[in-house]
């Protein structure tokens, strides 16, 4: 039987004078907790750091990195920060008190249906021949997004899975059952 443990990881604070633009990288705040989270991992044999294309993860990711020389990272698209939100005909499937906040949410971050994070949980979600662990340094609404697929929760569920800057959230695939909910929010190293 094979298992694949994916430690999901919200960035670090992001410096408070970028107005949360994607250029905006880390406070010192945000740089000391990237900095906690990798010794808390160093022991973990992880198969590769695969991180958000934006700098707040970006530099997370190099902190952590830091403690886990040998393990390969890269930039991944599928870790990108998406908010998950219903086309016309499946607004039903969300409660109206929260259409009007999606109705708002950014061009550049809206994954209609989650066509991109259901990609997601496709691509990592999976067993091999052997035990697997991944580290995915990412946004918040994406690591709701894995978690209420493990749950098998409602669509809309993603949203009030808060992360803590940092925190360790961590999923699991088995090759002979559902996925399942190891962790959530793990925040003891911090
Ligand atoms: O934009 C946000 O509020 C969340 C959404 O996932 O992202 P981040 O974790 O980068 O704060």
């Amino acid at each position: 039987m094979a298992r694949t443990k994916l430690y999901l990881v919200r960035h670090g604070e992001q410096d408070q004078t970028s107005d949360h633009a994607s250029a905006g990288g880390l406070s010192p705040l945000g740089r000391e907790q990237a900095d906690q989270l990798g010794r808390r991992l160093r022991t973990v044999p992880f198969s590769a750091i695969h991180h958000s294309p934006v700098t707040r993860a970006a530099q997370t990711a190099d902190i952590v990195g830091g403690h886990l020389a040998q393990v390969p990272r890269h930039a991944c698209d599928f870790v990108a920060d998406r908010t998950p939100v219903p086309s016309i005909s499946q607004r039903g499937r969300y409660p109206d008190r929260l259409l009007s906040w999606l109705d708002g949410v950014p061009t550049d971050e809206r994954d209609e249906d989650a066509v991109a994070l259901r990609a997601a949980v496709e691509h990592f979600g999976v067993t091999g021949e052997q035990d697997r662990n991944e580290l995915l340094i990412t946004h918040n609404f994406v690591i709701g997004w894995f978690v209420r697929h493990v749950l098998d929760a409602p669509e809309w569920r993603w949203m009030g899975l808060n992360q803590g800057n940092c925190a360790i959230t961590v999923v699991q695939w088995d090759s002979d059952r559902p996925p399942t909910l190891v962790s959530f929010n793990d925040t003891g190293h911090l």
